[in-house]
């Protein structure tokens, strides 16, 4: 190769993409105009706890946002039942016009109304796109017609009632009118979010976690930061077995094993006929839960005897129970124990499964390896998943970086390594891939349990005290100490400290977790450290709403700054349809910068400008000959 063309190998490679200064040009007005759009919109949710129901309405209003620009568009023109019923075919289209077909309200001028009106939504909605992305929203099929009706302008009424007369009536001809309005709702809520962010804990206490995954799985654009509920899930499909009998155990407390069965085609049948057989006295479903209780216990005890350096000794109670008086000594204190009958236990090895005991497992552990479908939902946590994500200057993470009571970060010793800080995090996201890869092993399986409950688990932060909530009746042994991040997480420089640490700027920058339900009823405020920490745990559980008050949280950041919604009631879908009814939502604004920041300003921006900086070198060596430019 000559000399010249090893030199400037980069700017070599990059000429075959813009041969002459002319390409060169058109590209950096592209660039230069999409550093100038308005940053696009990021919503943020967190602690979905398989509330399908409420997740669903939320992502079909976007959060509220569809309403709000309803509201702004046609405050003058609609009465407010109008913009209800409006907003609903929005939502619900399919739905929506097969119960307005059934009330015969369904016209040719009932298509090209509401087709106009979607239209003037959508323009409105879509100022913040580059023409190139807009053209990736559209769905497929329709992607001509709608960028048609986007970008003509006739300046003339009548042509333009003639014009979209064409359209429509060319449509209902052919029978699309309904497919035609469901593909511009579906466009216009692609519209109303950029970028979705779900800030852990999809799985576990609600009823459908497989069915929110099935709704991510079709969403445009998303990324998970894993919840300790989702890191169970997760480590079950890499087999561990403390984890596969930790979510058996939650779904019987929950009442909630459906989503096993039916969801996940993961049959309880042999845990049942044990449960009965050990059990005969009590309910099926509490032999169940004892049963599961029991395998977990020995599961864990064996896990934590390997495993010394996760340092959870504490866990291990078994050992810990007079099985003759029926009392458990912990920190020397004697309790009895709740309703004591252990048939499976050999004092003398309390953590051996029994050979029935074994035999459960092995039949339920098959169960989930094989489930087709759990696979599928696992694969796609590990595909957009991550235990941490720098975004736009946020810090998102779903429960906390361990910190030593002094407000440093706490140096953890695993696998014969210290880890602290963005270090720990980087080498927790590592082993729970390699674990799903089946790389090196039992350890890093191991650890999948240890991310779950762990005391310094990221995910966890505190040590959980499950079996105490289970035998003992005397609550103070309930409270489970949790980390000093919780202390430290109203103090700025503490958070400006770990900004810092994963390199993102300190005045701009937002931590964002999950995790710690807000008890909004007793005025706790989201909002930590004067702004600089949001903790969006909004309760979509609806196991914690009396703890909670509210039903879920979603955090927007746009171009003028952030802002927090509070979704006031739960979401029953029927009753959404029936009635135009919405979520109620009450919105707060954190932070309202007085300029609208851009493109500029994201990650993307930062990107863009790179390349600019290139294309802007291969222009210069074009002007000055370096370079030959081709045709
Ligand atoms: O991530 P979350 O939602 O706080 O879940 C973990 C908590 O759940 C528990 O296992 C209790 O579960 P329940 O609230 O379902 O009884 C605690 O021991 C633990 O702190
Ligand atoms: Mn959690």
């Amino acid at each position: 190769m000559d000399k010249n063309k090893q030199k400037y190998k980069y700017l070599y490679l990059l000429s075959e993409k813009y041969p002459n200064r002319q390409s060169v040009v058109t590209e950096l007005i592209r660039l230069k105009a999409i550093l100038n759009l308005a940053r696009p919109t990021e919503h943020f949710m967190s602690d979905l706890h398989g509330e399908y129901e409420s997740f669903f309405h939320i992502l079909n209003n976007c959060s509220g946002v569809i309403k709000e620009k309803v509201d702004y568009l046609f405050s003058e023109e609609m009465s407010t039942s109008q913009k209800a019923e409006f907003c609903t075919l929005i939502y619900y289209p399919k739905e929506k016009i097969l119960n307005l077909k059934k009330q015969k309200l369904i016209t040719t001028q009932w298509y090209s109304q509401n087709l106009i009106y979607l239209l003037r939504l959508s323009r409105l909605m879509s100022y913040k796109y580059p023409q190139s992305e807009l053209k990736n929203l559209l769905p497929k099929g329709y992607e001509t017609i709608i960028l048609e009706l986007l970008t003509a302008r006739p300046n003339d009424d009548t042509f333009q009632e003639v014009y979209f007369n064409t359209i429509l009536n060319t449509l209902i001809n052919i029978n699309s009118g309904t497919d035609f309005i469901i593909a511009f709702t579906k466009f216009i809520k692609k519209l109303a979010v950029a970028h979705l962010h779900i800030v852990g804990d999809i799985y576990d206490r609600g009823q459908r976690p497989d069915s929110i995954i099935d709704m991510l799985r079709q969403h445009h654009s998303v990324d998970i930061q894993w919840g300790n509920h989702d890191i169970l899930w997760m480590g079950a499909m890499c087999g561990n077995e403390a984890c596969i009998a930790t979510i058996v155990r939650n779904c019987l407390s929950y009442n909630n094993t459906a989503v096993l069965e039916k969801g996940y085609a993961i049959s309880l049948r042999s845990l049942s006929s044990l449960a009965s057989k050990l059990y005969p006295n009590k309910t099926l479903l509490i032999a169940m839960q004892r049963t599961i209780s029991i395998i977990l216990f020995k599961l864990e005890g064996q896990l934590i005897k390997r495993n010394p350096d996760f340092q959870m000794d504490s866990r291990l109670l078994l050992d810990k129970i007079d099985y003759s008086s029926k009392h458990i000594k912990i920190n020397n204190i004697s309790y009895p124990i709740k309703s004591p009958s252990f048939p499976t236990i050999n004092p003398q090895n309390p953590y051996e499964l029994s050979l029935e005991e074994a035999e459960v497992l092995s039949d339920i552990k098959s169960a989930f390896l094989d489930s087709v479908r759990l696979r599928k939902h696992i694969d796609f946590l590990y595909q957009k998943g991550s235990v941490y994500k720098a975004y736009n200057n946020n810090l998102l993470y779903h429960g906390c970086i361990p910190l030593n009571d002094d407000g440093s970060f706490m140096r953890i010793h695993l696998n014969n390594k210290y880890y602290s800080g963005k270090n720990y995090l980087d080498f927790v996201d590592k082993t729970i891939r390699q674990a799903y890869l089946g790389l090196y092993e039992q350890k890093n399986i191991d650890l999948m349990y240890y991310f779950w409950c762990g005391r310094y688990s990221p995910f966890s932060g505190r040590e959980f005290k499950t079996f105490e909530r289970m035998f003992i009746e005397d609550t103070d042994t309930w409270i489970e100490p949790s980390d000093a991040y919780y202390k430290y997480c109203n103090d700025e420089k503490i958070c400006d400290m770990i900004l810092e640490e994963f390199s993102l700027k300190t005045k701009r920058g937002h931590i964002i977790n999950g995790h710690v339900p807000v008890k909004v009823k007793e005025g706790e405020s989201p909002v930590k450290a004067n702004g600089k920490l949001i903790i969006i745990d909004g309760g979509f559980c609806k196991a914690y709403h009396k703890k909670t008050g509210i039903a879920g949280y979603t955090l927007i950041s746009n171009s003028r700054g952030l802002r927090l919604l509070e979704h006031q009631s739960c979401a029953n879908i029927k009753e959404s349809l029936k009635a135009n009814q919405d979520i109620e939502s009450v919105s707060c604004t954190l932070e309202l910068q007085n300029y609208h920041s851009s493109t500029a300003d994201t990650d993307l921006g930062e990107e863009i400008q790179c390349q600019i900086n290139d294309i802007y070198h291969l222009m210069l060596a074009y002007q000055n000959g370096l370079i030959p430019e081709q045709a």
